[in-house]
C-alpha cells in the first residue's frame, strides 16, 4: 500500500468514533484549547507506544499468549469505566469545582484512553507490513511520524471544532443529559472490550 493509501486508511481509522475520539470532542466542548492539545498530545504518545511494541514483534507476543492481550482488554475496560464514573461524578458538580479537581491529568488521560485498547498493535503490525518497497528503517520511521503528524491535527482539529462557542452554549443547556450519555458511550465502549475478553476465553 502506498503512503498516501495508509494515511488515507487512518484518517478513517480516526475518525470513527472511539474512546479517543469521544474523549477529544469532550476535552473540546469542557475544557480549553490548550487541554485538547494535552489530551491529544497524550492519544499520539499511546499510538507511538503501540507503533514501537509492534515493530518491536509484541504483536506475536499478543497472539502466541493470548493473555497477555486479555489483560490489556481487561484493563482498558476498567481504565474507560473510570473515565466514564469520572464523568457521572463530573455532572453533581458545580464547573469551578471540576476545574480544581481535573487539575494536570490531560495528558495522562489521553495516553491511557489510547492504551486502552490492545487491537491498535494489531492494527499497526498489519500497517508495517503493508509499506511499500518493505519494512525498511527509513520507510518504518516515515510512516511513523506521518501517522502521528495526521493524528494530532486531526484530533486538535476535532477538539476545536467542538470547542466552537455553538457546541459550548449547548453542553452548557443541558450539561447533566450530554455528560450521563458520554458516560453511557464509555461504558459501551469498556463493554465492548469486557465482551471481546469473554469471547477470547472461549468459555
Ligand atoms: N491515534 C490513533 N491512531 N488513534 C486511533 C483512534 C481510534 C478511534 N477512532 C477512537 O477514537 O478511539
Amino acid at each position: 500500500m502506498s503512503f498516501i493509501g495508509i494515511l488515507i486508511l487512518q484518517f478513517f481509522a480516526l475518525i470513527i468514533p472511539g474512546p479517543d475520539f469521544l474523549l477529544v470532542s469532550r476535552t473540546g466542548i469542557t475544557d480549553s484549547k490548550v487541554a485538547v492539545c494535552q489530551v491529544v498530545a497524550g492519544i499520539c504518545t499511546g499510538a507511538l507506544i503501540w507503533m514501537i511494541l509492534s515493530i518491536l514483534g509484541l504483536h506475536i507476543l499478543f497472539q502466541t499468549y493470548p493473555v497477555v492481550n486479555q489483560l490489556v482488554m481487561l484493563g482498558g475496560a476498567c481504565y474507560l469505566m473510570v473515565l466514564a464514573y469520572g464523568i457521572a461524578v463530573q455532572s453533581n458538580q458545580e464547573v469551578a469545582e471540576v476545574k480544581k479537581i481535573q487539575g494536570q491529568f490531560y495528558f495522562l488521560k489521553g495516553l491511557m484512553c489510547n492504551l486502552s485498547n490492545p487491537k491498535a498493535i494489531i492494527y499497526f503490525a498489519s500497517i508495517f507490513s503493508a509499506l511499500p518497497l518493505g519494512s525498511d528503517i527509513t520507510n518504518i520511521l516515515i510512516i511513523i511520524t506521518l501517522l502521528l503528524i495526521e493524528s494530532f491535527v486531526c484530533f486538535v482539529g476535532l477538539g476545536i471544532l467542538f470547542s466552537h462557542s455553538t457546541i459550548k452554549r449547548t453542553y452548557y443547556q443541558y450539561t447533566k443529559k450530554i455528560d450521563i450519555v458520554s458516560s453511557f458511550i464509555f461504558v459501551f465502549f469498556a463493554l465492548l472490550l469486557l465482551i471481546k475478553f469473554f469471547v477470547s476465553l472461549d468459555l
